[in-house]
Formats: structure tokens, sequence, C-alpha cells
């Protein structure tokens, strides 16, 4: 299985002068966790890592403190997520008919969860990993800041990564997001726009998406009850 880590953000929401994924959580760089869970996988092979070039040498440097078993291609990043994700399927190589997609930021998913989402990508072309929302949500009214619905939890799910698809179809659905000028946050989006169904396979409560500084404190909460060698 082919796996592409969109890695080439700027981490506006931390507050970081940098790519929040080169900062340290406990003794090493976030990202370099995120590649460990990938490289443990059984069912990966090879990962695209995606990247804005002046982030490449310290990636280069990560990679060779924390040597992977897995070949790892370097792969431009756009100004979205969107883009990055675009210009990482024209970076695999041309034999890959099935892909992963795993946000660098989500540094807690287990191998176990690539895994179950590479054996669910066999029997449908499009899988999202999600877990079902544990607050009761509101749709709000933008202009008047009041509740305009309360929609049935039962049908609510958080949208997490690894994200699987069919490449073939994946990569028509982000052409036609392209020239239709969709902006989506995440890929299934783009296969729900196009009327393809996405599988939910089951999430993980600790893959928390590192996004502001209070995430970077849980997650480091998290890697320590996941690690007991690390206390
Ligand atoms: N142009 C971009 C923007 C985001 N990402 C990646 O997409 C994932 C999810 O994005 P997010 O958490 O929003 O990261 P940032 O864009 O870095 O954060 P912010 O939105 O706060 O700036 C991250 O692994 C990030 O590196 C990317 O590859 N290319
Ligand atoms: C793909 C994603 O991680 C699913 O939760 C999320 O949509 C990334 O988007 P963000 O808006 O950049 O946080």
């Amino acid at each position: 299985m082919h796996l592409l880590i969109p890695a080439a953000g700027m981490g506006r929401r931390m507050g970081s002068n940098r790519n929040k994924l080169l900062l340290s959580l406990l003794d090493r760089p976030l990202i370099a966790w995120t590649l460990e869970a990938a490289d443990a996988s059984r069912e990966i092979h090879w990962i695209g890592l995606i990247g804005q070039p002046e982030d490449w040498p310290d990636f280069e440097a990560i990679l060779a403190a924390n040597p992977l078993s897995k070949p790892v291609q370097f792969i431009q990043g756009g100004s979205t997520r969107q883009e990055s994700v675009y210009n990482g399927l024209q970076g695999l190589p041309p034999e890959a008919t099935h892909v992963l997609i795993h946000d660098g930021a989500r540094c807690l998913a287990t191998p176990d969860l690539f895994d179950r989402c590479a054996e669910s990508l066999r029997h449908c072309p499009g899988l999202i990993a999600a877990i079902p929302v544990k607050d009761t949500i509101k749709i709000v009214a933008r202009d008047s800041q009041t509740i305009e619905q309360t929609p049935d939890r039962e049908q609510l799910w958080a949208a997490q990564t690894p994200q699987g698809f069919n490449v073939a179809l994946l990569k028509q659905c982000h052409d036609r997001g392209k020239s239709l000028g969709w902006e989506v946050t995440d890929d299934a989006a783009l296969f729900e726009k196009c009327d393809l169904p996405v599988q939910i396979v089951p999430g993980e409560e600790t893959n928390l998406k590192v996004t502001t500084p209070m995430d970077l404190a849980i997650a480091e909460f998290i890697l320590r009850q996941q690690r007991p060698e690390l206390k």
C-alpha cells in the first residue's frame, strides 16, 4: 500500500513561526512519530512525504536520525492541504492503484489503524477513519450567532485520517475539484461531491490532529500513556 503524508502546512493555529511538524513532542520532532507509526505498519511499503522545499533539509535530518525500513519520496507541497494532496497524487509511482492519505499532524495514529484501513480498502473505492462525536453539535447562523439546528448525533462522525482511495478515482475527483474551484478540507469530501461512496472505518479516540498548543500538550500526555517506557 502506498501512503501519502501531507506535511506542508504552516501551523498558523499553533502560533508557530515554522512548520508545527518540526516542533518537539517528547524527545523528537512531531513528524518523526507519524513516520515511525507508518513504518511499523505491515501494509504500507512506500511513503510519499509532501512538504515545502524549505523544510526538506529538516525532514532529511529527521530521517537520518530515525531511519525507516521503507522508501520515502519527497514531494513538493501546495498552498492548501488540497493542493498538497493533488501534488502527492501526481508523485505516486505508476503502479500505485490504491493510496492511504494521512496527515503528518496526526502523529498518534497506530500502525494497527493504518493496517485496518489498508485491509478495508481492498473492499471499497474510498474510506475514512472516523469516530462518533461525543458532543451535541449545533448549527449556528453566521450573522446572528443563534442556533439554527441540532443535528441527530447518531449520524455525526468526526473525520480523521487515514483516508484511503482508489487512485484513479481520487485523481478524477481532484481534477474535477480543481477545474470547478471546489475548496475542501479532506479528500473524502471530493469523493462525496462526485457522488462516490466513502466507507467509515473505526478511528481512534487518541488519533487527534495536533492543531493548537493545547493539542501538543494532550498529545504528549497520550504518548506517555501509550509508551510507558518514555515516562
Ligand atoms: N498547504 C498545506 C496545508 C496543510 N498541509 C498538511 O495537512 C495536514 C492538516 O493540516 P493542518 O493541521 O491544518 O496543518 P497546518 O496547515 O499546518 O495548520 P494551520 O491550518 O493551523 O496553519 C497537516 O499535516 C499539514 O502539514 C499540507 O500538506 N499542505
Ligand atoms: C483531513 C482532516 O484531518 C480530517 O479531520 C482535516 O479535515 C484536516 O483539515 P484542517 O482544516 O486543515 O484541519
